[in-house]
C-alpha cells in the first residue's frame, strides 16, 4: 500500500504547535509576534497564496499586516518600505512575495531585509548558516518537506536521494537539507541528460520544477518516496490528456472547470509504484505556510 503523505493532517498540528507558542508568549505578558506581507501587482496565484498565509496568521493568533503595492512600484520605494519595516520594533517578521513584477530586482530586495526579521530565509546570511549547518531561518518549503519526512518516520540517512531543480528557494536549500540529513544527494537540472533514468535511482525524489505532470510513473523507482513541491494550473484540456491519462476524474474536473492545479508529478500513475508519496494539492503547499508560522513565532523569541 502506497502510502500518502497527507499535508493537510501534519500542517493542522505545526499550526496548532505555534497557536500554543504563541498563546504562550500572550500569557506571559508579550504582545503578539507580527508578520509584515509585501505584495506587489496583481499575480492571481501570488494573491491566493498570501491569503492563505492571512488565515493561518488568524489561526495562530500571529498578526499579520499586508503591504499591497501596484505593479509599476519603483525599485527604490519598494526598498523604502523594506527599510522602514527593518526597523519597525513591531514587525517580526517581513516576507516579500514572489515572484516581484518584471523591472523589479527581487535579489537586491532580498539582500536589503534584515536577516534576523527574514522569515523565508532567503537572505543570503541566513542561506549561509544553512549552508554551514548552523540554526538560523530556514526556507519554509525544504523545512517542510523535511518535517512531513520525519514526521512519517522516514530517514534519509544513508538513501540515495534526487532533487529536480536548482533554485535559491527551494532545490539548493532541499538538497543541502537532505545531504545534512546524511542522505547522498544528486541535483538535476534543466541540462541535466537522463532524467528518467536518474529520477529511477531515487530512494528520495523531490519535484521543484514546475512543469505540470513532468514525472511520470515509469521514472520513480519502486517503493521510492515521492516529494512533489510543483504546484501548477493545467487549463490545456491535450496536456491534460496526456498528463492524467492516469487519472480520469482529475481530467474530467480540467474539463468541467476549465482548469486544476497539479504537481510536477503524474501522482495517480506515480502513485501505483511509490512507497510513499505527496498529493497537490494538499501536500507541500499547506505545510510551507505552517512553516512560515513557525519561522514568524522563531523571529519574535
Ligand atoms: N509548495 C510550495 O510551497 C511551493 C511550490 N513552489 C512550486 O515549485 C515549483 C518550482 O519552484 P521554483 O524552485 O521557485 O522554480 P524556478 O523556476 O526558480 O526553478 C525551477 C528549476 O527547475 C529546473 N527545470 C526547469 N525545467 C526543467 C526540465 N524540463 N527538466 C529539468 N529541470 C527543469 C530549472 O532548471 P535551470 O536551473 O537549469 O533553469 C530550475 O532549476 C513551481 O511549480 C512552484 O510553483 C515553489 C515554492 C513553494
Ligand atoms: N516570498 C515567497 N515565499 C514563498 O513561500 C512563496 C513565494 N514567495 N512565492 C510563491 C511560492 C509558492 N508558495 C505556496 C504557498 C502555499 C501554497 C498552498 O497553500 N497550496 C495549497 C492550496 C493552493 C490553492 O488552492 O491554490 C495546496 O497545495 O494544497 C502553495 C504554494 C509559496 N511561495
Amino acid at each position: 500500500m502506497t502510502l500518502i503523505l497527507d499535508g493537510k493532517a501534519h500542517a493542522e498540528r505545526m499550526l496548532a504547535e505555534v497557536a500554543a507558542g504563541v498563546a504562550d508568549r500572550i500569557a506571559r505578558g508579550h504582545r503578539p509576534p507580527c508578520l509584515a506581507v509585501v505584495l506587489v501587482g496583481e499575480d492571481p496565484a501570488s494573491h491566493v497564496y498570501v491569503r492563505g498565509k492571512v488565515a493561518d496568521c488568524a489561526r495562530t493568533g500571529i498578526r499579520s499586516v499586508e503591504h499591497r503595492l501596484p505593479a509599476e512600484t519603483p525599485q527604490a520605494d519598494l526598498e523604502a518600505l523594506v527599510r522602514t519595516l527593518n526597523t519597525d520594533p513591531a514587525v517580526d517578521g517581513i516576507l516579500v512575495q514572489l515572484p516581484l513584477p518584471a523591472g523589479l530586482d527581487a535579489k537586491r530586495v532580498l539582500h536589503l531585509l534584515d536577516p534576523a526579521k527574514d522569515v523565508d530565509g532567503f537572505h543570503p546570511v541566513n542561506q549561509g548558516l544553512l549552508l554551514e549547518g548552523l540554526p538560523g531561518l530556514r526556507p519554509c518549503t525544504p523545512s517542510a518537506c523535511m518535517s512531513l519526512l520525519k514526521a512519517h518516520g522516514i530517514d534519509p540517512k544513508g538513501t540515495r536521494a534526487v532533487v529536480l531543480g536548482r533554485s535559491e528557494i527551494v532545490g539548493k536549500p532541499m538538497a543541502l537539507m537532505l545531504l545534512e540529513a546524511h542522505a547522498t544527494v544528486t541535483i538535476a537540472h534543466s541540462r541535466t541528460r537522463d532524467l528518467p533514468g536518474l529520477c529511477r535511482e531515487a530512494d528520495i525524489l523531490v519535484a521543484a520544477v514546475g512543469r505540470p505532470g513532468m514525472v511520470e510513473g515509469s521514472w520513480v523507482k519502486p517503493g521510492a518516496v515521492v516529494i512533489d513541491v510543483g504546484i501548477n494550473r493545467v487549463e490545456d484540456v491535450a496536456l491534460g490528456e496526456r498528463i492524467f491519462a492516469a487519472d480520469p476524474a482529475r481530467l474530467a474536473t480540467l474539463k468541467a472547470k476549465g482548469g486544476v492545479l497539479c504537481g510536477d508529478v503524474r501522482y495517480a500513475e506515480a502513485a501505483l509504484v511509490a512507497g510513499a508519496i505527496t498529493p497537490v494539492p494538499g501536500g507541500v503547499g499547506l505545510l510551507t505556510r505552517a512553516g512560515l508560522m513557525a519561522n514568524t513565532l522563531q523571529a519574535c523569541r
